[in-house]
């Protein structure tokens, strides 16, 4: 738990500082499996109060792998003092990779990396976890678009095997390689995809719960019956609308824009449900509100 894990000759060796920027649900969860590597961490966001979110979120999670005798109490507090915080970008100056996790907006990410690359090393990574957006585009408004690379996971992220990589059309073999490499030592799968718009998970995923909030959109179903039918009916492990609030229906909405714009097929066009509910602010458990209701003990339907 607390040492580096050891290949044949590890490509990836020199990767011992990592950034997260942004330090919502998968910020959080990507700085927490890292951390637990034995790696140190940097996590960086716009507020002390989204970080002392995050590193609340980690700490309930290390809780419960502690209570459950997965961890003890030493993995715990060793994993939490590999992470440091801060909203000042000079934290990421000695980062061997920079993961951004920030929110599914292009112009914010390309901020993030205006700000990030003067202070950051020379022949340090950007890796960015987009869940649709070109990474050919994000890398070109960096100053190494060959040491930048998609790194898609999946959330939440300590559960969950899967981390989808994608090269831009610049990204260099070595980058890739040095990813890869970094994805197994940290227990995870990786598969590679093409630099498409939401590339394979999300060009799959997300047309099902947009399709979703379509059938409860037109009556078909009502949240529950929806959810309930895909559950026990194709035994996914979650119904696609208690997915979608799980997702934060703002990304779920920023992936359909992108695949309806990036492929001009009308058939990703984004349920206008969807729409209205993110103009609402229901973007889901982040806020306490999408298909469903958090705020008692157990979420209650709301359509
Ligand atoms: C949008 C994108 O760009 C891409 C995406 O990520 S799309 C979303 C992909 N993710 C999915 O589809 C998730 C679908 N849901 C699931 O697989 C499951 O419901 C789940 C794994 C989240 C929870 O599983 P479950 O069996 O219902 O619940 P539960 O038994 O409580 O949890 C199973 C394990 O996950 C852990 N877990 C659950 N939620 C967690 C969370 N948010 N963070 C960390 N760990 C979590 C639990 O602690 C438990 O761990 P152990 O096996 O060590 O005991
Ligand atoms: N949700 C999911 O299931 C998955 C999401 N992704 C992708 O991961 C990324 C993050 O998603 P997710 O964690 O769900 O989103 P969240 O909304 O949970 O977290 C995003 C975080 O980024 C912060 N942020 C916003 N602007 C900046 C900035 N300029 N600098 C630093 N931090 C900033 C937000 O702060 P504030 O709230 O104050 O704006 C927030 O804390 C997105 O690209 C998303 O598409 C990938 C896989 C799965």
């Amino acid at each position: 738990m607390t040492t580096l894990p050891t290949l044949d000759a590890p490509i990836s060796a020199h990767i011992r500082q990592i950034g997260v920027i942004g330090a919502g649900q998968m910020g959080n969860g990507i700085a927490q499996v890292f951390a637990q590597r034995g790696y140190q961490v940097a996590l960086l966001d716009v507020s002390d109060e989204r970080l002392n979110q995050g590193v609340g979120a980690i700490t309930k999670n290390l809780g419960r792998l502690e209570a459950k005798g997965k961890i003890n109490a030493t993995d715990k507090a060793d994993t939490l003092a590999r992470i440091n915080t801060g909203t000042d970008y000079a934290l990421l100056s000695g980062c061997d990779l920079v993961i951004e996790a920030a929110s599914e907006n292009e112009t914010i990410k390309r901020a993030i990396f205006a700000q990030l690359c003067p202070v950051l090393k020379a022949d340090a990574i950007i890796a960015s976890n987009t869940s649709s957006l070109s990474i050919t585009r994000l890398a070109a408004s960096t100053d190494r678009p060959t040491r930048f690379v998609g790194m898609h996971f999946m959330n939440p992220v300590p559960v969950m095997q899967l981390v989808e990589l994608i090269r831009g059309i610049a990204t260099a073999e070595d980058t890739f390689a040095i990813i890869k490499e970094l994805v197994a030592r940290l227990g995870k799968i990786s598969v590679s995809a093409e630099d498409f718009p939401a590339f394979i998970v999300n060009r799959i995923l997300l047309p099902m719960i947009n399709e979703a909030v379509y059938t409860l959109y037109e009556g078909v179903g009502s949240v529950e019956s929806i959810d309930t039918a895909l559950k026990l009916g194709a035994n996914h492990p979650m119904g696609p609308l208690e997915l979608a609030d799980f997702i934060g229906l703002d990304t779920c909405l920023a992936v359909m824009h992108v695949l309806h714009e990036g492929l001009a097929d009308s058939k990703y066009r984004p349920c206008p449900l969807l729409v209205k509910y993110v103009e609402a602010g229901w973007l889901g458990r982040k806020t306490g509100r999408g298909f469903y209701d958090y705020t008692g003990e157990t979420p209650v339907p709301t359509r």
